[in-house]
C-alpha cells in the first residue's frame, strides 16, 4: 500500500485534537453527500441529529460527538500503510451505524436528550426515529458498496452486516437482563461487546481492509477495537453516573433508572455493608429520587465500584494495545486509546 501518500495528504497527528480534526476533515463530506441520499423529511432529521440543522431545518452547528469511530477506521487504516482518504467509506459507515444505533437506543431507553439537544424520537416521534434508523443503516451499506474498491466491498460489506447483527444481540441482551436482575460481570462484559466492542473492532477492521491489509492484520485491529470498545462502554458507565451533562450532553440517568452497570454490579459483589444497602434501594419498584441517586453513587463508591470500573477500563485500554503487533501500533492508534479510556467525565 501507498504510506507516503497518507503521510503526504494527512501527517501523522499524535495529539487527540488534531486526529479527531484531521478525521472530521474526511468523514464529514462523505457523511453529508450520505445523508442528502435521503428522502425528506429524513434527511432534515439526520442533519439535526447530526448537528447541521436545528429542528426547523435551518443551518446550525451543534455538536454532531467526537467522531472517534470514524478516527478509529481512519488511523487503523494508515497504520496499515494505507492512504487516509482511502478510508472515508468506511469512516462514514461507521458513523453512520453508529447514529443509527443511538437513535433507536434513545427510543428504548426513552431518553429525551442526547448532545445536549432533545433526541429525534422527542421531536419527530417514534415511528419517524425508527425509520431514521433504519435508513441510516441502509445508507451505510449503500455507501460502502458504492465507494469501495470492488475487492473489498464483499468482505467489508459481510463485515458491517455482521456488525449489526451482534449490535442487536448486544442490545436485545441489555434491555432484557440490565433492569431486569443483577447480571454477573461477565454477561455484563458480553453486553458492552456486543452493543459497543463490536462495531469499535468493526471500525479498525473497515480501516485495514481499506489499506489492502491481509488477513492477520485485519483480525489484529478487529481485536484492537473491540477491547477498546470494552474500555469506552466502561468509561461511559461510569460517565452514567459521575458524568457532567454539560460534558456528556446527556443526563447522568443510570441510577434513577436503576439500571445494572458494571459500577453498580461491581459495588454489588463487594460484600461490604455498602453493597447491602445499595441492594435495598435497587430493589424497589420505582425510579430512584435525587436523594436515593446521589445516596446510591456514594455507596458504589465507597464498595469500590467506581475505581474497579476504572481500573478495569485501564486493563482493556492496555489489552487492545497488545492486541497490535509492533508495526501496527501506530502513535496515532496509540493517541486513541489513550483517549477512549481517559476522556472526561
Ligand atoms: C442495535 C442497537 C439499537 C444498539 C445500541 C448500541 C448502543 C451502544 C447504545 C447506547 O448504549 P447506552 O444506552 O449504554 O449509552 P447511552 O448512555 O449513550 O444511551
Amino acid at each position: 500500500m501507498n504510506a507516503s501518500a497518507a503521510i503526504i495528504s494527512i501527517p501523522p497527528a499524535h495529539r487527540p485534537s488534531e486526529i479527531l480534526a484531521n478525521s472530521r476533515e474526511i468523514v464529514d463530506p462523505g457523511l453529508r453527500i450520505a445523508v442528502d441520499l435521503l428522502p425528506e423529511p429524513l434527511r432534515q432529521m439526520a442533519g439535526y441529529h447530526l448537528g447541521w440543522l436545528d429542528v426547523r431545518g435551518e443551518p446550525a452547528r451543534m455538536s454532531a460527538g467526537k467522531l472517534v469511530r470514524p478516527a478509529l477506521a481512519i488511523c487503523a487504516c494508515t497504520a496499515c500503510g494505507g492512504a487516509a482518504d482511502s478510508a472515508a467509506p468506511a469512516a462514514v459507515a461507521a458513523e453512520l451505524i453508529h447514529n443509527f444505533t443511538l437513535i433507536h437506543d434513545d427510543v428504548m431507553d426513552g431518553d429525551t436528550t442526547r448532545r445536549g439537544r432533545p433526541t429525534v424520537w422527542s421531536v419527530w416521534g417514534v415511528s419517524d426515529a425508527v425509520l431514521l434508523g433504519d435508513a441510516l443503516h441502509a445508507v451505510a451499506a449503500e455507501v460502502l458498496a458504492s465507494r469501495l474498491p470492488a475487492t473489498v466491498v464483499g468482505p467489508a460489506v459481510d463485515r458491517l452486516e455482521s456488525t449489526v447483527i451482534e449490535l442487536c444481540r448486544g442490545q436485545h441482551e441489555d434491555c432484557s437482563i440490565a433492569q431486569e436482575r443483577e447480571p454477573a460481570i461477565g454477561e455484563c462484559e458480553r453486553i458492552a461487546m456486543g452493543k459497543t466492542g463490536a462495531l469499535m473492532g468493526c471500525c479498525c477492521a473497515l480501516g485495514a481492509l481499506c489499506a489492502g491489509a491481509d488477513e492477520p492484520a485485519v483480525a489484529a485491529m478487529d481485536r484492537f477495537g473491540r477491547e477498546l470498545g470494552m474500555a469506552f462502554q466502561l468509561v461511559d458507565d461510569l460517565i452514567g453516573i459521575w458524568g457532567d451533562p454539560n460534558v456528556s450532553g446527556k443526563p447522568a440517568g443510570d441510577l434513577a433508572r436503576r439500571t445494572y452497570t458494571v459500577p453498580v454490579v461491581a459495588a454489588l459483589r463487594s460484600g461490604t455493608a455498602a453493597a447491602v444497602e445499595l441492594k435495598q434501594l435497587y430493589s424497589q419498584p420505582h425510579s430512584l429520587s435525587a436523594a436515593q441517586i446521589a445516596r446510591a453513587a456514594e455507596l458504589i463508591e465507597s464498595a469500590g465500584g467506581r475505581s474497579w470500573t476504572r481500573q478495569e477500563a485501564e486493563r482493556r485500554m492496555k489489552s487492545a494495545l497488545d492486541c497490535l503487533p509492533a508495526q501496527l501500533a501506530s502513535a496515532d492508534l496509540r493517541v486513541l486509546a489513550r483517549l477512549v479510556a481517559h476522556r472526561n467525565l
